[in-house]
């Protein structure tokens, strides 16, 4: 048995396999630039952060219906129950489908479709987080948190992801302002590939409570203290970072600095059917390469659980924490 987890960074159309992609392309009628899936998968070979967007992006176009982000989120929440994942906080881009006139209804009620029944298909609680595309203009922004007051019944949370380097956390202070005044949680992509000063400003200026990636906050010393002080859980997605090349090798990924550092750290996926894996093949490909114990293993997986927005059902959350505490490693 896989180590009881929440999975924290998940982005749910990064989970569109490519046998996915090609049977929604067929029952929409979407041509798909790729032979097949084979030729599909040749093409995940990432420089960076954008070159991956684009190719997650043009996937997109094959999402149309509600029955597909059904279809999309029940594949994700079964793959992910199986490798230990109790309790999903599951990313969405509204944006990238507004563009492509499909409508925020058609998206949350979609999804909700497979998050309202997961707890009984696959015993997976969830939560749904609405992200910002950070490479959209704030308006933009502004206008999506709009169209989302219909269904905030069915959302948790704000997030903010897309192309990071050029666009600062600060950008998006009135979105997340009008947020929070909603009720909303807030976390934010930071440090993935900008700088240390992007996480001071998306917990100064955004007010999140979680930071997504994080990773650089290693080259700012006073910084780490900070985290480490304010005890911000910290999302990280060590797979996603080998893939974007953020880190050369996964024996190089700074985890169990950061670790030793005192930070909160939590181990997730990010985009796992273009990364290489899910939660648990990401806890094991950490425990293979980097040398983690079984007690930083135990540690990841309670904090993956203290940083879950669970503050509206702390039975279940103590519950979580329990199974983690009983759990014995194979
Ligand atoms: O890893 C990511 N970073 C930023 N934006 C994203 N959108 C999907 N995945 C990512
Ligand atoms: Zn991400």
């Amino acid at each position: 048995m896989p180590i009881p987890k929440a999975e924290l960074h998940l982005h749910i159309e990064g989970t569109l396999e490519p046998e996915l992609a090609f049977a929604l392309a067929a029952r929409n009628g979407v041509e798909l630039p790729y032979a097949d899936t084979g030729a599909l998968r040749e093409a995940y070979r990432f420089e960076d952060l954008q070159s991956f967007l684009n190719l997650y992006y043009e996937l997109m176009a094959v999402l149309r219906t509600e029955r597909d982000f059904d279809d999309l989120a029940d594949a994700y929440l079964a793959r992910a129950a199986v490798q230990g994942v109790r309790h999903a906080e599951i990313f969405f881009d509204p944006q990238a489908h507004m563009a492509r006139g499909v409508g925020m209804g058609t998206v949350v009620e979609g999804l909700w479709r497979a998050l309202g029944r997961s707890e009984e298909t696959h015993g997976v609680s969830t939560r749904l987080i609405m992200c910002f595309l950070r490479d959209e203009s704030a308006e933009s922004a502004l206008a999506t948190l709009d169209a989302a007051k219909p269904y905030l019944d069915r959302i948790t949370g704000v997030g903010l992801d897309s192309a990071e380097v050029g666009h600062p956390p600060a950008k998006f202070r009135e979105v997340y302002e009008a947020a929070a005044a909603l009720g909303l949680r807030r976390v934010a992509h930071a440090g993935e590939e900008g700088p240390p000063e992007y996480i001071r400003e998306a917990l100064d200026v955004l007010g999140v409570e979680r930071i997504d990636h994080g990773l650089r906050c290693m080259e700012d010393p006073g910084l780490v203290e900070r985290l480490v002080r304010e005890r911000v859980p910290l999302t990280l997605c060590p797979l996603s970072n080998v893939r974007l090349r953020t880190v050369d090798v996964l024996a190089d990924h700074p985890l169990p600095a950061m670790l030793d550092a005192g930070l909160m750290c939590t181990v997730n996926s990010d985009d796992p059917a273009y990364f290489g894996g899910y939660a648990g093949d990401n806890f094991d490909a950490v425990r293979e390469s980097l040398g983690l114990t079984p007690a930083h293993l135990r540690t990841l997986a309670r904090n993956s659980f203290l940083a879950a927005f669970l503050s509206d059902d702390e039975p279940r959350r103590a519950r979580y924490l329990a199974e983690v505490d009983a759990h014995t490693p194979a």
